[in-house]
This record gives C-alpha cells, structure tokens and sequence, in this order.
C-alpha cells in the first residue's frame, strides 16, 4: 500500500473512531439527563445519519481503530505533565542530601553543637512524615494540582528562608518547612502521575519520579562538594539552590491540569474528559473514561460513602490488604538501610583506605551517581520484568551485598590494629578514648579517632584520641592535633575507620548494594503504591505508606550509631540483612503483580486472601 493510500485508511479510521467515540459521549450524557439534551440528541441523530448508518459494522471498525491508535505514539504532553511533577520527586531527593554537606560548613560557621545537627537533619525527615500523613486529606479534599503547588511554595520558601537564615532557629524554622514540602510531594507526585499516564506506560513514568529522587540526591552531594571550596556562605548556596527547581515547578503547575481521575469522582466531568483527552492525544477515551466512571459508582455502591476513609478502607478486605502490602514495601525499603548505606558511604569509602576528607564528599558524590544511574535501569527494567520480579531480584541482590558488606566490617574488625600507646589526657578530663585496646572499639564510639604511623602496610606507634569537636580530621590534643604538623610526621589520622586490608571488601558491598537497590527496592515501593488503590482510597493509602517510609527512615538512620555500638558494624549490616530476608518472604507472599492493568482492574488483585500470590505460581 502506498504511503498516500495507508494515510488515507488511517485518517478515515481515526475520524471514525472520534466520531464513534463522541456520539457514545453525547448519549451517555444525554442519557444522564444533561441540561441541553433534546438539542444533543438531534445533533447526535443527524451525525449518525450522514456518517455512521452506512457503517454496518461500527463496532468492528471502531475496534479495528482501537486498536491501529492504541498502538499511537504516547502524547508529548503525558511526558511534559509527569516531567513537571517530578521535579517534586527531584526537590525530595535534593533537600533530604544537601545537608550533610551544607552541615560541614554551618557547625563551624554558626558553632552547631551534636544536638543541633541532629535537629536540622531529622526536623526536615520528621515534618515530611507529619505532612505527607496531613497530605492524604488535602490530595482528597482539594485534588492533586492544589497540592503539588503547595509542596512547590513550601520548597520556595522553605529555601529563601535557608538562604537567608542568620540563626540556628531560623534554620530550624526553613528545615522544617522544606519538610512539609518534600511530605506533601513524596506523596501526591507518584499518585498525580500515576492518575495521568497511560497503563502501558504508567510504571514507568512513576518510576520517572524515584529516578528524579536520587537524580537530586546525585546534584545535591555534587553541589555540596562545589561550594565546600567556600567556607564563608557556601552553606547558603547549598540550602537556597533549591529555589530554583521549586519556582519551575510552581509556574508550570499554574498551567497543568487537575488529575481527571480526581475530576471524575468530584463530579466535574466535562473538565475530565477534556483533559483526559488532551493526555491521549488523537486516542479514543471513551472506554477509559466509561471505566473510570463505572468504577466510581460502583466502588461507591460496594463501600458506602460514610465514616473516615481509613476505617472504611480497614473495613473493607481489598483495600485492608492492599494498606498491607504498601505499607510493608516502604517499611522494608527502610529497614534495608538504603539511608544509612548512603549516610555513611564517606565513611566506608575512608575504610577502603581514601584518608582525605574532601575526596570522600566526591567519591560520596560518586556513590549517589551510582544510585542515580541504576534507578534509570529501573525505570527501563519496570515496563519489561514487571513490579514483582524486579522488586524480588532487587531485594536479593541487596541482601547478597548486605552481607558481603557486614563480612567487610567484620574482617576489619577481626584484624583490627591493636593500640600501642596510651597517652595521658593533658586536658584532665579522663576521656574514655585512651582507655581501648583496639582501633575497632576506638571507631565505635563517636569521640575518637586514631593516631597512627605506617610501617610499609601495618599499623604502629597508635593511639586513640579524643576528635577535635570543630573538624573530624584532626585530633582535640596530641600528636594528630595540628593537621600540617602530624602529615609532615608521617602520622596519619583515622574517623570513622580502621585501616586494614580487607577494607575495599566492604567498598565492594557498597557498589554491589546500590546496583541492586536502586532498580527495584529504591523506586518500586513508591511506584506500586500509586497504583494499588482504588481512588476513593488512594490519597489516604499514599498518605499512609508514605508516612511509614518516613517514620522508619528516621527510625533507622537515628537508631544506627546505637545499634553499631551495641551489635558493632558487622552486626548492624547483619541486622538490615535479616529485615531484607523478612522483606524478601513478605514481597514473595503479598506482591501481585499490577504491570499493565488499568488502575480500576487492579482492586480485585487484592480479592483473594492476602499473601497468596507466591502460592499462585506468579514469580
Ligand atoms: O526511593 C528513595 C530512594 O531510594 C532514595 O535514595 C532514598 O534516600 C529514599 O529514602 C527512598 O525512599
């Protein structure tokens, strides 16, 4: 067929496929018993006269155009829409990593003692739990669109306030806005996305928004090694950065649309079906919008509209175990210590022998461009493996590094050099460093380093010392204390790590750890949650997944210097490797698969009794 001619038979396939498409929408709408029916109803008469009587068989035809469309290239304009809101996903990542950066530079520059730190670190992760569970009603309340533009005003002027701050309180008061912000955002983005895209594309596009999260996580550990040449402000540019992407987003969402979704079940379905059909280009949308519709009353008939969604949705067995499953992912997500992993990549980086400190930002940097570059094979793995399969390898994969990881720590420790010297402490003031009699016991506890001299590979003439409370590279007194003098000496100086030769055992295990979390247990959590609920349910079920994500974030991250000190390094790496088994059983057992349904199909995925998908036969 010549190119002219397949034009044609497209043109007239497309045509009838719109016009098939229309009427079915004028009598649907004048069935309902719109306001100007008797003047559609002609309209529809005369149309289905001259086009469509001839046309015996209508329905073979519109299917045939169904299906030459369905195969249509994907509107530009789904892109742009989930491009836009993943700057929320960009802005997360970006706020959450920056500060240990931006933290070096501020507890010189405004003397932050340990408290303080802890406060601005874990204020912005505790306010992101609070709002994200605060965002489930608003996403209900006032749509998608309000809130994604209250997320982006809450960065901007969470940020101008960073920017600006000339006190500890005031950056209090900016970290914890940005919280708000990034809560709000964690969980409306993946649901906003989720609502707008197509079924064939929708994994991938949400996982767009996890690939925008550690995209902000690589730009923020770079910025924060740029402006740590800068002493003096630099911590301002690192914090007020962020302005900059939160303004963007701002402005296009002032044009964006309303999800259509959200639009339907408020009853504004003219406004749906406009944008539904601005999002799907030249395809029919009258199938997806009948069944969005269909869905809505009858999830209305079956759940009753009365009484707080949460208790309807515990009442109620799909939605019950549905809660289940994504709450779990994003506790388990947590509890493999995706943060802590990434908190201390400097320090294991320093363990496999890099001693300097700014080279350990860069290769933090690098590490968080690992985790970047892997989420975009995730994001190229959804659509092919499918959510279950991916999330399954992934979690293997990362606990096989997990324990690669703790053997790491472990050999460190069992070849841990002994303390040769200890000196007294000419400050009187009986520190508890002086007293170990190995550099492992010395790394546990946060106050000391270890001052030590090389001879060809091993460890001697060392000394576990207090650390300098303004600058972990040198040491509070003694031979370490002045940074120019000791190198000259030839004596190093250890935070954090022990130098031993099985140290790039655990740098291996930090690589082989990203490369398997960040496909499938980095975005797959966030992504199987914007689909697993049915929509009077899906703002309260993300609020609350995402809730739990935040909570165990904390958790984990602020449990994790205690819990090395009691089970040490290797025990604490040995523990997220159990919850990742743990993790592995429940995803095994509960995890369908949702790959290619229609977001109203995948409810009765969750009919039959929780945790049967692994006896279903469904890897
Ligand atoms: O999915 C994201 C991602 O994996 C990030 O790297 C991590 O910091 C977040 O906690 C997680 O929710």
């Amino acid at each position: 067929m010549s190119r002219k001619a397949s034009d044609n038979v497209e043109y007239t396939l497309r045509s009838l496929s719109n016009l098939m498409g229309e009427k079915r929408r004028r009598q649907a709408d004048g069935s309902a018993g719109s306001g100007a029916a008797a003047g559609e109803r002609s309209l529809i008469a005369a149309e289905s006269c001259s086009s469509l009587n001839s046309a015996a068989s209508g329905g073979e035809l519109e299917r045939a155009a169904r299906r030459q469309f369905q195969q249509d290239e994907t509107p530009g304009f789904v892109y742009v829409v989930s491009v836009f809101s993943a700057l929320g996903g960009f802005l997360f990542g970006y706020d959450t990593g920056v500060v240990s950066g931006a933290l070096l530079l501020l507890k010189r520059e405004l003397n932050l003692d340990a408290l303080w730190q802890e406060l601005l670190v874990s204020s912005t992760v505790g306010a992101a739990a609070l709002s994200a569970l605060a965002g489930g009603v608003l996403n209900g309340l006032c749509g998608r669109r309000p809130c994604i533009l209250l997320a982006s005003g809450l960065f901007t002027a969470g940020s101008g306030v960073l920017a600006a701050a000339r006190d500890k309180e005031t950056l209090l008061a900016g970290r914890v806005v940005v919280g708000l912000g990034i809560g709000v955002a964690s969980m409306t983005v993946p649901v906003y996305i989720a609502e707008v895209a197509p079924p064939h594309l929708r994994g991938r596009l949400v996982t767009i928004n996890s690939l925008f999260i550690t995209g902000g996580q690589f730009f923020a550990s770079v910025v924060d090694g740029i402006f740590s040449y800068l002493a003096k402000d630099g911590w301002r540019y690192m914090l007020g950065l962020s302005a900059v992407p939160a303004v963007i987003q701002f402005l296009g969402f002032l044009f964006l649309p309303e999800s259509p979704r959200w639009l339907i079940q408020k009853g504004q379905t003219q406004r749906a079906r406009r944008i539904l059909s601005q999002m799907r280009g030249n395809q029919a949308i009258d199938e997806e919008y009948d069944s969005i519709k269909n869905n809505i009353e009858e999830e209305e008939k079956e759940v009753g509209a009365a009484g707080p969604v949460i208790c309807r949705m515990l009442t109620y067995p799909p939605t019950r175990r549905a809660l289940i499953v994504g709450c779990g992912l994003q506790m388990f997500q947590q509890l493999s210590g995706i943060n802590t992993v990434m908190y201390y990549s400097a320090t294991i980086l320093q363990m496999s022998g890099v001693e300097d400190d700014r080279l350990a930002i860069w290769l933090a940097a690098l590490t968080a461009f690992i985790n970047f570059i892997f989420t975009l094979v995730g994001v190229w793995l959804v659509e092919r493996m499918g959510r279950r399969k991916l999330t399954l390898g992934s979690l293997t994969g990362t606990a096989v590094a997990l324990i690669i990881l703790a053997s790491g720590f472990l050999l460190s420790a069992q070849v841990s050099p002994r303390i040769t010297i200890n000196p007294p402490d000419p400050s009187h003031q009986n520190s508890t460093c002086t007293k170990y009699s190995y550099c492992s016991a010395c790394m546990l506890d946060p106050d000391c380093g270890l001052c030590y001299k090389l001879n060809k590979s091993s460890v001697v003439e060392s000394s576990c010392i207090p650390v300098d409370k303004d600058s972990t590279m040198k040491a509070a007194w003694g031979r370490c204390s002045n940074e120019t003098v000791f190198k000259k000496e030839d004596l190093f100086w250890a935070y954090n790590f022990c130098p031993t030769p099985y140290s790039w055992t655990a740098l291996l295990g930090l690589i082989l750890y990203l490369i398997f979390f960040a496909p499938g247990m980095g975005p797959m959590p966030w992504t199987v949650n914007s689909e697993i609920y049915p929509l009077w349910a899906r703002s309260t079920g993300n609020a609350c997944s995402s809730g739990v994500n935040w909570v165990f974030n904390v958790l984990v991250s602020l449990t994790f210097l205690h819990t090395a000190e009691y089970l040490t390094y290797y025990g604490a790496f040995l523990l997220y490797t159990g919850f990742a088994a743990l993790g592995l059983v429940f995803i095994y057992g509960c995890l369908p698969e949702t790959k290619g349904k229609k977001l109203e199909e995948i409810e009765s995925l969750f009919e039959s009794r929780l945790c049967t998908c692994g006896s279903a036969g469904a890897f």
